[in-house]
């Protein structure tokens, strides 16, 4: 941020947000250190809107508590208005003054005079849009436009800025140079960032700190690394990456499964039927000796990799033992992703591989 505010600190402690009957937020806690990004990620109607315009001011909520270094923002009884709270806020597609010139909207909530100008010169050019001064929004691009809205919400030299889905309305290519050089420019600026998002890749390459959102609650608030390898529940897991799930029973501290014995990296209290979940990446195709024996039914193009449907071979089973009377045992299919080059053919034999430890969740989870 600019020099005359400090990066700020943000806690929410238990805050609880209903419209109507329809509890929306439960229970919210989450701290954002100063000069920190942190990310809110979660499906649609999870709540990260209404929690980033809690936090802004645009709405009070029910219950629980938001400080801005050290400073009651709101709770049940105190509540501090939108503009005097010092935050930047750049709302779902920008949201710019359609009859102003982009000078005027990066100027607009500023008071008159020559500290005026100067904010918006300096803005214009730390956001790499000064010859776009005078032309009206609709004479922009989306990313222009973004670029616009940024500058708008920096320009009072907020203590943090609250970003709603800032790079929605950009096509893919766009989106993540975009992403990259705006949250470059906060880096640079020491912000303290908290960024709405449902995209796991932008949250992951933007952010210090990522929290998921789910039902109204911060279901995980985590390190990306964590949040992807540790995920605390199943839904989590399939939330920010793709994965594998397989049946496993807990023995001597190892889950065994159809791909055999695998470390676990976390405990599941009072389970020993559990489901076990992989990461794309943790397995790895060999042969047919070096791991456990399967045959390629399938293979999928991508372009950056190729997912092969593998079927494992059934293992061989001991007279009388459960299963060897039902005829058939179950087929065990699962695809594992290669990338080129690879000689690999529908119908090959191969062996598969586990890489690293797998995280466990109780069979209900
Ligand atoms: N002012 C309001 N009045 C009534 N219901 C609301 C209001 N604002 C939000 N909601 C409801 O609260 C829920 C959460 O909305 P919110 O916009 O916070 O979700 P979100 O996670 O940001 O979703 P998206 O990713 O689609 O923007 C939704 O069911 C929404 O319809």
């Amino acid at each position: 941020m600019r020099t005359e505010s400090q990066p700020a600190t943000l806690q929410v402690q238990q805050v609880q947000k209903s419209f109507g009957a329809r509890k929306v937020l439960q229970d919210v806690d989450c701290v954002v250190e100063p000069g920190q990004v942190v990310s809110l990620l979660g499906p649609s109607g999870c709540g990260k809107t209404t929690l980033l315009r809690l936090i802004a001011g645009f709405e009070r909520p029910d219950a629980g508590r938001i400080s801005v270094s050290g400073q009651l923002m709101a709770d049940g009884r105190v509540f501090v208005a939108a503009e005097k709270r010092h935050i930047g806020y750049v709302p779902q597609e920008g949201a710019l003054f359609p009859h102003l010139s982009v000078y005027d909207n990066i100027g607009f909530g500023l008071p008159k005079g020559p500290e005026r100008k100067r904010a918006v010169e300096h803005m214009l050019e730390l956001t790499g849009i000064a010859e776009l001064r005078a032309l009206m929004p609709q004479q922009l691009s989306g990313g222009q436009q973004q670029r616009v809205a940024l500058a708008r919400a920096l320009a009072p030299g907020p203590r943090m800025l609250l970003l709603d889905e800032p790079f929605n309305a950009l096509d893919a290519a766009l989106r993540a140079t975009i992403c990259q050089d705006v949250m470059a420019l906060l880096r640079r600026l020491g912000a303290t960032v908290l960024l709405v998002t449902h995209d796991q890749n932008e949250a992951f390459v933007s952010s210090d700190r990522v929290a998921v959102m789910r039902d109204g609650r911060i279901v995980q608030f985590d390190e990306p690394v964590r949040v992807y390898r540790r995920p605390v529940d199943v839904q989590t897991a399939q939330l920010v990456g793709s994965a594998v799930f397989l049946d496993g029973v807990l023995r001597d501290g190892m889950a065994q499964t159809a791909l055999g014995p695998i470390a676990v990296a976390n405990h599941c209290d009072g389970e020993t039927a559990v489901r076990v979940m992989l990461r794309h990446e943790q397995l790895r195709l060999a042969g047919p000796e070096q791991g456990k024996a399967a045959r390629i039914t399938d293979i999928a193009f991508h372009g950056q990799y190729s997912s092969l449907t593998v079927v494992l071979e059934p293992a061989p089973q001991a007279a009388g033992e459960a299963g060897a009377q039902d005829g058939e045992p179950p087929l065990i299919e699962f695809l594992v992703r290669a990338h080129y080059p690879f000689e690999y053919r529908i119908g090959d034999r191969v062996g598969v591989r586990v890489l690293g430890p797998a995280m466990i969740y109780g069979p209900r989870d």
